[in-house]
């Protein structure tokens, strides 16, 4: 042994009981609590002070350590978790073992939840019960028995009284299943149509969970950090600023008076107010890939409690542009192996490559399809017209004038054209606005509360505004220009006939989106709407002679409907007989082609399969 590791070796270190897992600096030795929970020293001196050695901020009353700590630390035994948060309202506590929900607050309440009638809410429509007509595939192990109705148990009570004052009667399908099969512990792979009900999917089951069990304790060598740290039990990753926001929003309605305190962190805010909302206390983080990475690397948040992990929009976090961050965040950091937490995902479409990405990062996980992967919702009558593109613009004049009074989502392919076409209508006196990624967050907030509150009546978007949004009222999606990729018109006019409710999508198609015509036959065929006969006529032409495939064109639809683990070609330990892979251009339409048996019948175990799969890209994620 060294010199150095003797002295090391014979120093004082350790706490009282005898362990050696933190150093105990000469001044604190021998002092109240100098080792576990108690004042400790500062390892980390990263923002150069001299002086200022303990982060002191939780002194100001977090309370979580139940005294003596100057740090955040959970691990205080009596100490009440949330404890110091007694002033936030609608947080509760986690006291000695017990949930101490808070007292009631009517104002907030209002706030959190509305009124019946309040038209800001989406409330569920007319068509809401024919959800339970939707088949539900659940393939895996053990697979648990759905519930049928929200009640108290399996449900935590406090959570069972937020759903009640959040008006929801009864489950959605992906719901009825997500509560069981993630209250056994199970991770999930969980496809189901847009607007139906995928955020409480997620939400209840772990809040459920973690509003009985309470948190986990911060173990000790991270709660004597200098900085001073978010622990969450939960992070929830979403693609989009504006789609995190909404998932916090809805995290607050079903947190109300628990101890469990949710956060929102994304890119083009402001950091340092995060930071301090973080200090505050974070038990349930929603947030977006590149501002948790920033969390990370400054220090400010630790993902060592991490029970659960959630990716909402999940075939969309682990395609080309976000996949290595998540690497990132769920490899590279401190967040427990996929053994030790719970993997959620969640998406109305899970193409196959990506599926079998996604198997990286779940364990022995259930996959869930409501419908057919990646299907649209028979609550949105879909319109396809044939418009060259030197008619869009009278023929959309034309789609507003027949227009009812709701509003009225149009989607474009670039930026630029998002600015030109907004312009356009507002010189025509409609009230219209525009997001996209070249707006800057407040523009983007500012305009999306607009197009919400009806001020504006149209809103002009790029692919940003495309996944997860529920905005109440809009009746109308547009693609005016239709995207190269199935999976993403899919999403957009999932933004109407949510919950029930019904709502209307026309597309401008001419012989620029002939990459997508197969697909769009057989999804409206699904769907049971109207194929128009140009559409016929375009895949007559386009696929005629080319044996139905190949030529860069979209892959075979039903290649990404189902668990890839229960489509022909592969044994556990085999390799999957697709011909994607993650070479194709995600945003090229063409995932590589597919070729996928349609044989089925495999054994629905599917999670001893080959690992590793290529990370092949650093695309950005700049494409909207
Ligand atoms: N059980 C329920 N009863 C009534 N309304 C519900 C229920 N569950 C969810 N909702 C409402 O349905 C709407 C759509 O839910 P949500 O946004 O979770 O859909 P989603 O499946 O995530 O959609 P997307 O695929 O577009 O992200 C929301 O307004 C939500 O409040």
């Amino acid at each position: 042994m060294s010199d150095l590791a003797n002295k090391m070796e014979n120093l004082s270190v350790g706490d009282s009981d005898g362990n050696k897992s933190s150093y105990v600096p000469p001044h604190m030795r021998g002092k109240r609590g100098g080792g576990r929970g108690g004042a400790s020293f500062a390892n980390n001196d990263r923002e150069g002070g001299s002086s200022s050695y303990f982060s002191g901020g939780r002194g100001q009353g977090n309370g979580r350590n139940g005294g003596g700590s100057f740090f955040g630390g959970r691990n205080g035994g009596s100490g009440g978790f949330g404890g110091g948060r007694g002033n936030i309202r609608g947080v509760g506590r986690w006291t000695a073992g017990k949930h101490v929900p808070s007292a009631v607050d009517e104002g907030l309440e209002l706030q959190l939840f509305g009124t019946a009638d309040d038209s800001n809410f989406q409330s569920s429509g007319i068509n809401f019960d024919h959800y339970d007509d939707i088949p539900v595939e659940a393939s895996g192990n053990d697979v648990p028995e759905p519930i049928s109705e929200f009640t108290s148990p399996p449900l935590d009570p406090l959570l069972l009284e937020n759903i009640i004052k959040a008006r929801f009667t009864k489950p959605t399908p992906v719901q009825k299943y997500s509560v069981p099969i993630i209250a056994a512990k199970r991770d999930l792979m969980a496809c189901a149509q847009t607007g139906s009900g995928k955020t409480g999917g997620f939400l209840f089951p772990v809040l459920s969970e973690s509003f009985a069990n309470g948190p986990a304790a911060v173990p000790e060598q991270m709660a004597n950090s200098y900085i001073k740290k978010a622990f969450p039990t939960a992070v929830v990753l979403a693609p989009t600023r504006e789609l995190a926001t909404q998932i916090y929003d809805e995290a607050k309605k079903f947190t109300y008076r628990s101890w469990v305190r949710p956060c929102v962190v994304y890119g083009g805010a402001d950091i340092g107010s995060q930071i301090k909302e973080l200090n505050r206390g974070c038990d349930l983080l929603v947030a977006t890939p590149g501002r948790l990475s920033d969390l990370l690397e400054r220090g400010r948040i630790s993902l060592c409690n991490i029970k659960y992990l959630v990716l909402d929009e999940a075939d969309r976090m682990l395609d080309m542009g976000f996949e290595p961050q998540i690497r990132h965040i769920v490899d590279g950091c401190d967040m427990p192996s996929a053994e030790n937490r719970q993997t959620l995902m969640f998406s109305a479409t899970f193409p196959m490559d990506i599926q079998h990405l996604a198997r990286d990062f779940l364990k022995d996980y259930v996959f869930l399809s409501v419908g057919r992967v990646g299907s649209t919702s028979e609550n949105i009558t879909q319109h396809v017209l044939y418009v060259e593109d030197m008619d869009k613009k009278s023929a959309l004049l034309d789609l507003l004038a027949a227009s009812d009074d709701g509003l009225t989502l149009i989607f474009v392919e670039t930026k630029r054209m998002a600015d030109a076409l907004t312009d356009f209508l507002i010189m025509q006196d409609l009230r219209a606005t525009a997001i996209h990624g070249d707006r800057s967050q407040v523009e983007r907030e500012r305009a999306l509360a607009a197009f919400r509150s009806g001020r504006a009546s149209l809103l002009v978007a790029t692919a940003v505004a495309a996944r997860g949004l529920d905005i109440p009222n809009v009746t109308h999606v547009i693609n005016y220009d239709l995207p190269n990729d199935i999976d993403d018109y899919v999403h957009r006019i999932g933004r109407t006939g949510r919950a029930g409710n019904t709502g209307v999508a026309t597309a401008f198609f001419n012989r620029g989106n002939k990459n997508v015509v197969k697909e769009m036959i057989e999804l409206l065929t699904e769907a049971k709407q109207e194929v128009p006969s140009f559409l016929e006529q375009l895949s007559r032409e386009s696929y005629g002679s080319r044996g139905g495939k190949s030529g860069g064109f979209s892959s075979n639809r039903s290649s990404s409907t189902r668990d890839y683990r229960r489509m022909g070609g592969g044994a556990p330990g085999g390799s999957p007989s697709y011909g994607g892979g993650r070479g194709g251009s995600a945003a090229g339409g063409a995932r590589g082609g597919s070729s996928w048996g349609s044989s089925w019948g495999g054994s629905g175990n599917g999670n001893s399969w080959g690992n590793n799969s290529s990370s092949n890209s650093s695309a950005s994620n700049s494409w909207w």
